[in-house]
């Protein structure tokens, strides 16, 4: 068991931390050895497994990054951009494999990313589920497959507390549409429509963001031509499959050379 490579938990008392914290526990390939919340959150001193409204698992949560990252193989993070750059920089002084699940993040953060993995291993997905990955590759082919005749438009839906538009996941499938076309995104992407808009540019990838309730997730690729449309979609009803590729992603970062890797490599797609 002690052998088992320690995985700290950021963000431990959100939706995605409490997930992430049952799914190494459960694990026979893992054991959880920290489990850290901002300074200042009500739980910091307690026991996680009380915490959680479950029984005493002799860990208590703490906002001390620097000393429970000092002791992790791997560090999985779905908190915030700001908190995840920090943990990046002491993730990659501990040499430990940083999952970043974290979504919202502006350039300036990406740049910071990018600059910890000289010195370890970082996985980032703006979304950590297999049949998004897939989704992600067969919408790249789709879109190489069809012209600009075909209209490409990302529609998301997500839970009322999510804090920002289009997901993670929407960008990630935006990018792969844009890369089947050889196209930028960032030339042709059309968010936030309203008012008088004009009509919709030829070659133009659109965003659209629903937020309601507790839907956990749905993705809709939709190519929509002239007497025939293509929807790719994808709906998540339960977060434990962020959870499970997560702790698939801290497993299979052991050892590997420092870099930026993603989902597509973890799963092989
Ligand atoms: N990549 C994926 O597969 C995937 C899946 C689900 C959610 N997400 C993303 O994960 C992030 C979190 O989502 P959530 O629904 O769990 O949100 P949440 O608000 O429930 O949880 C975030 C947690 O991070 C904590 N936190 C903030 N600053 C911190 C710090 N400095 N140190 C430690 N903890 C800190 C907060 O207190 C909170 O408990 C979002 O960006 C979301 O989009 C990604
Ligand atoms: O609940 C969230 O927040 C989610 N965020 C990711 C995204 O932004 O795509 C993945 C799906 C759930």
């Amino acid at each position: 068991m002690a052998d088992l490579p320690g995985i700290v938990i950021m963000g431990a008392s959100g939706r995605m931390g409490q997930m992430l914290i049952h799914t190494v526990l459960q694990s026979d390939k893992a054991r959880l050895v920290g489990c850290v919340e901002r300074s200042g959150h009500p739980w910091i001193g307690r026991d996680i497994g009380e915490a959680m409204g479950g029984p005493h698992l002799g860990l208590a949560v703490t906002d001390d990054a620097i000393g429970t990252i000092a002791q992790a193989r791997a560090v999985i993070d779905f908190t915030t951009p700001e908190a995840t750059v920090a943990t990046a920089t002491l993730t990659a002084q501990a040499r430990a494999v940083h999952v970043i699940g974290t979504t919202g993040f502006g350039p300036e953060h990406l740049h910071k990313i990018k600059a910890a993995a000289r010195h370890a291993v970082i996985v980032r997905a703006g979304n950590m589920s297999l049949g998004v990955n897939l989704l992600v590759q067969l919408t790249r082919k789709v879109a190489a497959a069809l012209d600009a005749d075909f209209d490409i438009e990302v529609v998301e839906a997500h839970h009322r507390h999510k804090v920002d538009a289009p997901s993670g996941t929407a960008l990630m499938l935006g990018q792969a549409a844009a890369e089947g076309r050889g196209v930028a995104l960032s030339e042709v992407s059309e968010r936030g429509r309203d008012g008088i808009t004009g009509e919709r540019g030829r070659g133009a990838i659109g965003f659209s963001a629903i937020r309601g309730g507790d839907i956990v997730g749905e993705h809709d690729v939709i190519f929509a031509g002239m007497g025939e449309r293509i929807v790719l979609r994808h709906v998540a009803t339960d977060r434990a499959i962020f959870a499970r590729g997560a702790l698939r992603a801290a497993l299979w970062g052991q050892d590997r050379k420092p870099g930026e890797y993603d989902m597509l490599d973890v799963l092989g797609l």
